[in-house]
């Protein structure tokens, strides 16, 4: 079952996206109910971990409500791995000019990062105008992005390293923010203690 998405929907079915990292396919299918439960449909598995693959291949089986993607995608290798695992969306860390190549390859949307001007002039150049901003917090946050607006205002972002549940809703009131990503609504504790509804209540604190 393919269901395809743009960046843009993908960006705004969520306020916040989480960055997953999973030690084996029934945790990621767990926590994948329990957040799309709390109203977080969007999942960002990272590539950090060897069951990674697999549970976004078992999350679009069993999860089929949730929009499943991959993250820490490091190379043109990683990106087709990813895609062949059934990734409904794409995200890295950083950039290159072959991920950015690769990504206009596939029909499936790619968000690389910038961390400045001159990166999402480099992306603009490859026909990207969707980013993740990383490390976000350390680069500048919200007061970097309000710069990035001046002379790139079409540019939209989804900005992660450093968010959290205290500053959240300063990026997502910027109008080049469409969402934000984060790994404090899946706490390594929570999910390695298996505290499905706990993490539920952290999604419902940033669900729509
Ligand atoms: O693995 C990747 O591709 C990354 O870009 C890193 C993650 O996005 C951050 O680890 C999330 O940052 P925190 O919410 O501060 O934990």
């Amino acid at each position: 079952m393919t269901i395809s998405y743009t960046a843009e929907q993908v960006m705004t079915a969520t306020p916040v996206v989480p960055v997953i990292v999973v030690d084996n396919v029934e945790q990621a299918v767990a926590l994948g109910k329990a957040l799309v439960a709390g109203g977080v449909p969007v999942l960002e598995v990272t590539l950090r971990t060897p069951a990674a693959l697999a549970a976004i291949t078992a999350l679009r089986k069993e999860v089929p409500e949730a929009i499943v993607g991959a993250g820490t995608v490091c190379s043109r290798a990683q990106y087709i791995q990813a895609i062949e695992a059934g990734s409904q969306f794409i995200i890295s860390p950083g950039m290159t000019p072959d991920l950015l190549t690769v990504g206009k390859e596939y029909d499936v949307p790619y968000l690389p990062a910038v961390a400045t001007i001159s990166d999402i002039l480099l992306g603009i150049e490859h026909g990207y105008d969707r980013f993740k901003f990383f490390p976000a917090e350390i680069n500048g946050g919200v007061k970097a992005l309000k710069a990035f607006a001046g002379p790139l205002p079409q540019i939209k972002f989804c900005p992660t390293g450093g968010i959290g549940a205290d500053n959240f809703r300063e990026y997502l009131a910027l109008p080049n923010v469409l969402c934000v990503g984060g790994s404090w609504i899946v706490p390594a504790d929570l999910v390695r203690d298996e505290k499905w509804a706990e993490i539920t209540e952290l999604a419902k604190s940033v669900a729509r």
